[in-house]
């Protein structure tokens, strides 16, 4: 049976959300540890400001793919970019992409989505379930598909406190919503948005659990793998320990931690803080890959890619690992000396916000005032206040995930043992 690597040598691979962070990182883990991997065909959208190719080329700059760099100065030439806006009919990748893309494709990693947890009801179903809907289609027009292989998220669930590597039901059949919301102004949508979305916490997790039902949809006619991280974190080991480009989840309250402006935040210090680093995120993604490809298997199988279970940290231990780093290892321009804490205590949190928060902001506000600079502190604050209210909901409570195909995929008969591709 082939390893991973050779599986995918000779092989072209299309992803969309490569620009992104997990698909940043996939591309270059792929390029490293399959060096004879035929081509990786992106879809992008010109951003910005940017054209496709100017993305494109300014992200083969990063850092993230130095090593690459370095075993093989060409690489760019194995990246292909497509143009598509994934939110237009047809995910808008013109005729002749589409032939291109129907004649050669070999395996689909779909990571790209809408994360923002506030995102409007349409435009998240849009993205995550119309577009997810629209790329099944093309790739089922693929002559040479093996694998298509769908990142979802292990909160796609969260209104449950068990959660078991199946597809649960819909809240709703999305071809219904999809149909319904299609004549509704937003100001309506946005006023039904809470009744829909019910017990979840917000669009986002709503909308891929919707998405998850689309892909499992077409699993008689494609060979479909669905993974589910959790909270996806820096890097630990590849291509070097701590990459990570981004604010989401748990980093920004990091940073703004560190940064000395965020001294009290809801939590429950005993609740396992689910973390996942980026590069075990990838390497699981290519192996389901590989298995998925060659092992077919005859349902879609999900694969919960969570650390609790396993390696369980909580938000208590987090707190303090965050504090005494950044205590040895100062930001710089910090706005005070960091010091935070967490509570599960409303009333105490509301306290700290006032004393720590709003207080020092007000009187720094004036400072700049009468220096006769514009006041910025208390803007910071309410932004801040703002993501941590959409984040309390994961740092609040627990889940616990069932993760038995990761175990067969790690230990089974698919002899699958993590060399080059660490879970
Ligand atoms: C020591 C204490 C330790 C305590 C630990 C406790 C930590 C608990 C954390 C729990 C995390 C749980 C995550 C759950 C994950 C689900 C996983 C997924 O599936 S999917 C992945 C999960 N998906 C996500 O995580 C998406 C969450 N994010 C969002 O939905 C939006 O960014 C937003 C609504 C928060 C703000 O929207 P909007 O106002 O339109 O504006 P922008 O977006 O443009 O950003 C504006 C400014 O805010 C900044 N900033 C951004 N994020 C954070 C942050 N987390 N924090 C702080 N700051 C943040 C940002 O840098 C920017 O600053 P600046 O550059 O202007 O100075
Ligand atoms: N980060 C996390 O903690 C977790 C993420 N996930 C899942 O992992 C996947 C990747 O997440 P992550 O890398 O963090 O997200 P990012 O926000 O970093 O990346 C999203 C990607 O999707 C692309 N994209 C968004 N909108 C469009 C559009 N209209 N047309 C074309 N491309 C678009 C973005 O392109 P562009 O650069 O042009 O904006 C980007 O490449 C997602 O499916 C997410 O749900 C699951 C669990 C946790």
């Amino acid at each position: 049976m082939a390893s991973i690597t050779e599986y995918y040598a000779g092989k072209s691979v299309l992803i969309t959300g490569a620009t992104g962070f997990m698909g940043k990182v996939l591309v270059e883990k792929l390029l490293w540890s399959c060096p004879d991997v035929k081509a990786l065909y992106i879809l992008v959208r010109p951003k910005a400001g940017q054209s496709m190719e100017q993305r494109v080329s300014h992200m083969m700059k990063c850092k993230l793919f130095d090593r690459v760099r370095e075993a093989n100065p060409d690489f760019h030439k194995k990246i292909i970019p497509i143009s598509s806006e994934l939110t237009q009919p047809g995910l808008s990748i013109s005729p002749e992409d589409v032939e291109k893309l129907s004649a050669c494709i070999n395996i689909v990693f779909h990571c790209a989505a809408t994360i923002r947890f506030d995102e409007p009801l349409k435009h998240a179903l849009q993205l995550n379930v119309i577009a997810t809907q629209e790329l099944l289609s093309l790739a089922q027009r693929m002559h040479h598909l093996e694998a298509f292989i769908h990142i979802s998220t292990a909160y796609a669930n969260c209104n449950r406190k068990h959660i078991d590597e199946v597809i649960y039901p819909p809240p709703v059949e999305p071809k219904k919503l999809i149909e319904s919301l299609e004549w509704m102004d937003d100001g309506i949508v946005q006023d039904i948005t809470p009744r829909l979305i019910g017990d979840r916490p917000n669009t986002y997790t709503y909308t891929k659990a919707l998405a998850e039902y689309v892909v499992q949809q077409e699993q008689d006619k494609l060979n479909i793998g669905i993974i589910r991280p959790s909270i996806v974190g820096a890097s630990w080991q590849e291509p070097f320990p701590g990459w990570i480009d981004n604010f989401n989840g748990p980093s920004g309250v990091f940073i703004a931690a560190g940064k000395g402006i965020l001294r009290t935040m809801r939590a429950n210090n005993d609740a396992v803080a689910d973390l996942i680093p980026v590069d075990v995120v990838v390497n699981l993604t290519l192996a389901v890959g590989w298995y998925t490809a060659v092992h077919r298997p005859k349902t879609t199988l999900v694969y919960n890619c969570t650390s609790g279970g396993i390696n369980p940290f909580h938000w208590g231990e987090i707190e303090h690992h965050v504090i005494s780093s950044f205590k040895r290892n100062p930001l710089e321009q910090a706005f005070r000396r960091p010091n935070a804490n967490i509570t599960s205590n409303y009333l105490i949190n509301q306290y700290w916000i006032l004393v720590s928060h709003k207080f020092p902001a007000l009187i720094y506000d004036l400072f700049l005032r009468l220096c006769g600079q514009k006041p910025q502190m208390m803007r910071i604050f309410n932004r801040l206040h703002k993501a941590i209210g959409l984040l309390e909901y994961f740092s609040s409570q627990d889940w616990e995930w069932n993760s038995d195909n990761i175990s067969m995929l790690m230990t089974g008969p698919a002899g699958y043992k993590g060399a080059h591709y660490s879970i």
